[in-house]
């Protein structure tokens, strides 16, 4: 039995993800929690004749609890989107909050489910929830990931339609680092197959894929972030399923602990000593069983795009770590 719950279940990303969930085979209960309408979305969803039953929850009457009660695999997309003009770290002063209370919450209840984080910034939101489970004494990073796949998604499409290829599935582009502007980076050296970027595409390329999320906030035009990509991306990322069913060979880019991860120390030592990074993870039913390091063969441009992205991750995790530090009685 395998119970996936929502927080942030009735948004524009909660939704689709929910719906995908409710339609997949690998989910037996699905439990739908948000600050509103999670029982509408709930109800709606149990109409569909699917096996998985689906229940949602309110803050009242301990509705947090409930929902994360016996959870295998919590994803938080809850926490506002950006408006044109704002970047990710300006979401942070909201969402550091909403992360750091929904993460108490699943340190009281379900400290051994998987956590998979998607409200941003993703760079301060994962190490928000890192310390707020070492507050708590229930930290595994073998169980705590930042999700970065809408940036892989990205790369493929995007890499595709600069090679030529028609089917973007065809096209996998590790992308490692955060998940916001230049701390995201593509290693084209390291696609699969091998990718051939003609010089006077690379600049423009590499700076589509990391700003990507730029282009939908700006044609939503007020209305919010990717929701359907990252819902479609939320869900691939939920292969991770597979994984706790026992599955063996699932690699995915995911941001993570390094130190705490098989193999991390190496990437560690590779990325300038950054605590968290997203590279290539293998997944086993324990979570993360390996992180891998994808830097052998990288070309000295990608070097230069590391660097870069090492500094703005750094200060991303250091106020991650410091508002947690704060936080004082709320933890
Ligand atoms: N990691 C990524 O690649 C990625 C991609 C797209 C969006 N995002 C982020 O995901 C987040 C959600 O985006 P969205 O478009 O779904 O926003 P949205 O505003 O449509 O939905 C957010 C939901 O969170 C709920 N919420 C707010 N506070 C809550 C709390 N304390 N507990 C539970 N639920 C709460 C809201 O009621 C709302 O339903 C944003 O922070 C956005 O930046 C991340
Ligand atoms: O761009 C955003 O703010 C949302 C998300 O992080 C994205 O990459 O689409």
């Amino acid at each position: 039995m395998v119970k996936a719950v929502v927080l942030g279940a009735a948004g524009g990303i909660g939704q689709p993800l929910s719906l995908l969930l409710k339609n997949s085979p690998l989910i037996d209960e699905l439990s739908l929690y948000d600050v509103v309408n999670s029982p509408g979305v709930a109800a709606d969803l149990s109409h569909i004749n699917t096996p998985a039953t689906v229940t949602g929850y309110l803050p009242k009457d301990d509705g947090l609890a409930k929902a994360l009660e016996g959870a295998d695999v919590v994803v938080i997309p809850a926490g506002l989107p950006r408006k044109p003009g704002m970047t990710r770290d300006d979401l942070f002063q909201k969402n550091a909050g909403i992360v750091r209370d929904l993460i108490v919450g699943i340190a009281k209840t379900c400290p051994k489910a998987f956590i998979l984080i998607i409200s941003n910034p993703v760079n301060s939101t994962v190490p928000i929830a890192a310390e707020v489970l070492k507050a708590h004494g229930v930290f595994d990073a073998t169980k705590l990931f930042g999700v970065t796949t809408l940036d892989v998604v990205r790369a493929s499409t995007f890499t595709a339609s600069v090679v030529g290829e028609k089917d973007p599935r065809k096209i996998a582009v590790p992308v490692v680092g955060g998940h916001s502007g230049e701390t995201i980076v593509p290693l084209f050296s390291q696609a699969s197959p091998k990718v051939e970027i003609p010089e006077d595409k690379y600049a423009d390329l590499v700076k589509r894929i990391q700003f990507g999320g730029d282009e939908v906030v700006k044609a939503k035009d007020g209305a919010g972030s990717a929701t359907l990509s990252m819902a479609f991306a939320g869900f691939r990322y939920l292969t991770i399923v597979h994984a706790v069913r026992g599955e063996k060979g699932i690699v995915e880019p995911t941001f993570v602990y390094l130190p705490g991860v098989a193999g991390g120390e190496e990437v560690q030592k590779a990325v300038g000593g950054v605590e968290f990074f997203a590279v290539p993870v293998e997944l086993g039913p324990n979570g993360a069983a390996k992180a891998t390091n994808p830097f052998g063969g990288v070309t000295e441009k990608e070097k230069e795009l590391l660097a870069i992205a090492q500094k703005g991750l750094q200060t991303n995790i250091n106020a991650g770590v410091e508002f947690v530090k704060q936080s004082g009685p709320k933890l």
